[in-house]
């Protein structure tokens, strides 16, 4: 039986444009004034460092920090001390009330049903930690963080690689067979499921063609009475 799930956002349980149009842009629009403020911060230090040492760039100014961070915005970047910074600028957007975290309409009723029949939820997705515990906890349909068990980001792996997922099994605790991933991305899926993970695909516009997996338009044709593990192989 499956005892979890774990679901990614952009694309699956909230629309890509909100995450590219919204959030992307106000980072971008906030890195300068948000280093300039924050620049002797030893947590900022210490990423600016990764961030350096990743590009093979001197990150010496904020301004050559900034520049840096709005390219790797631009080509969708997922950097682990970029998403980090993203997710310290965007707390003060959704506290303004400058925007809320977009759901499709069926999520939260879905998450909410799934959890009520005994399922552990958890996420994985390329945002920070505390990035995602605000996209939860400011959504269009208020906190939620208090359904989730877990987060995960891409301090247990990329997404598109395998070990990721043994990490976050072994630290759910759970069979590789017992989770069930949800994702729009295809190669994500392919990863869960080469380490054992039961998949499904979020096609939210019906637009993405075949795959390898299931294929779902929305969470609502998700069965979880009737979901079958994915089966061993031995
Ligand atoms: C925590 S919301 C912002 C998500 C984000 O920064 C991103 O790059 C989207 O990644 P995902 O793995 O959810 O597709
Ligand atoms: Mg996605």
């Amino acid at each position: 039986m499956i005892k979890a799930i774990v679901t990614d956002i952009e694309g699956t349980t909230s629309s890509i444009s909100f995450v590219k149009e919204v959030l992307f842009p106000y980072a971008a629009k906030a890195f300068p004034g948000f280093l300039d403020a924050h620049w002797q911060d030893e947590t900022v230090q210490a990423l600016i460092s990764a961030a350096a040492e990743e590009s093979g760039q001197t990150l010496e100014t904020p301004e050559k920090a900034s520049a840096l961070f709005q390219q790797w915005i631009a080509e969708d970047r997922k950097a682990t001390s970029l998403k980090a910074l993203q997710g310290m600028i965007w707390k003060q957007g959704y506290q303004n009330g400058d925007y809320t975290a977009h759901l499709y309409s069926d999520t939260a009723k879905c998450l909410k049903q799934w959890k009520q029949h005994g399922l552990d939820l958890y996420v994985y997705s390329s945002g920070s930690i505390p990035a995602q515990k605000l996209f939860f906890g400011y959504s269009d349909e208020g906190d939620l963080t208090a359904l989730f068990s877990g987060y995960f980001d891409t301090t247990s792996g990329h997404k598109q690689e395998v070990q990721s997922y043994r990490n976050i099994q072994a630290d759910i605790g759970l069979p590789a067979e017992q989770l069930l991933f949800l994702s729009d991305v295809e190669a994500e899926l392919d990863a869960a499921a080469e380490a054992g993970l039961r998949t499904i695909r979020l096609d939210r516009e019906g637009s993405q063609g075949v795959s390898k997996h299931q294929v779902v338009t929305c969470f609502n044709q998700i069965d979880v009475a009737n979901l079958q593990e994915r089966p061993t192989a031995d």
